[in-house]
């Protein structure tokens, strides 16, 4: 909840605190599922929440039919979710708030006496399944897994089916929603199990505070020049906060993203990285000087830096 909680008083409240509850909120999956109960902590459970599969979810939201969104994009056990690559393809990606949270899965049955080693079928979403792969290999090494849009959708399906050997990973408040039992109620996981969700809204962020996290999109010819950059950073003020990779539809183009700290070094960060022949695009963030920093930065591919020189050209700042 970083960006949310570093806001400072003399910067202009977000959009976010002034929506108001009669606004659409859009969500992921069916009640129940992680997304639902994320954004109903976010939203408050007075405001206008409704669930849709990711497809309809992001087209809505595209389109202007829904002005909020919240949908996972990153876990830190399963990497990029099949969202990210979607998500960063939207006009306006206006990244109001980045949420970070533990993810607890259950496992679930129709009945609670099922012998486990009789177990055919495990549905789930399939970021959940990898979460806790090594888990469910040692239990069900012979399990077919079947993929479903949510969490609360895989315990809604296996609730449909009906069939004792078929099982749900479920959010433990999906279970009982859908008449399911809970076989184990924490599935333990190899690390940390930690979701990020992006709630989108429906204008452009207000400015960055001093400090405070911009998202940048990175976009790159190759997944070399993206590494060199990574490994490059930090230089002076720039600090990646995350960086999330998310191969896109169009050949040999990847998408990177990175956080990072105030306008100032957002500038000399996106002189460095067009230098490098990739192109930045500011998201989450926005002023007028910014984005005209942004159209500004000269699209050079000039080869004779090296990124050994980051720090020199961050110091110079316009040295394109
Ligand atoms: O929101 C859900 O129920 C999902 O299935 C998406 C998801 C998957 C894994 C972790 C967090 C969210």
């Amino acid at each position: 909840m970083g960006l949310f909680h570093q806001r400072s008083s003399v910067f202009p409240e977000s959009y976010f605190e002034r929506r108001t509850v009669h606004e659409l909120v859009g969500y992921l999956g069916l009640p129940g599922s992680w997304t639902h109960q994320v954004t109903r902590d976010l939203f408050g459970e007075h405001s206008k929440l409704q669930g849709f599969d990711a497809p309809e979810l992001l087209k809505a939201y595209s389109q202007g039919e829904i002005s909020w969104i919240c949908v996972p994009y990153y876990s830190s056990i399963a990497g990029t979710t099949p969202y990210l690559a979607q998500l960063l393809a939207l006009q306006r990606l206006w990244i109001e708030q980045d949420v970070v949270r533990p993810v607890q899965h259950s496992l679930a049955a129709v009945d609670p006496g099922v012998k486990l080693s009789g177990v055919t079928h495990i549905t789930g979403h399939p970021v959940a399944l990898e979460e806790v792969r090594p888990w469910l290999s040692d239990q069900f090494p012979d399990a077919e897994w079947v993929f479903a849009k949510s969490g609360s959708d895989a315990a809604h399906s296996v609730a449909q089916k009906n069939h004792a050997k078929h099982l749900a990973v479920a959010p433990p408040q999906a279970v009982g929603t859908h008449g399911l039992h809970t076989l184990v109620a924490d599935i333990p996981t190899v690390a940390p199990n930690v979701t990020r969700w992006w709630v989108l809204g429906p204008q452009v962020p207000q400015t960055p505070n001093p400090g405070r996290w911009v998202w940048l999109k990175v976009a790159g010819a190759n997944r070399e020049a993206l590494c060199a950059l990574e490994r490059a950073l930090p230089v002076k003020d720039i600090e990646p906060a995350l960086w999330v990779h998310a191969p896109s539809s169009e050949l040999e183009v990847t998408h990177w993203l990175v956080a990072c700290l105030r306008s100032d070094d957002l500038y000399a960060f996106l002189v460095l990285v067009s230098v490098h022949g990739l192109s930045g695009t500011l998201m989450g963030a926005h002023d007028d000087a910014i984005a005209n920093m942004v159209s500004s930065v000269p699209a050079s591919t000039s080869a004779c830096l090296s990124l050994s020189q980051a720090d020199r050209v961050s110091g110079a700042r316009v040295q394109v």
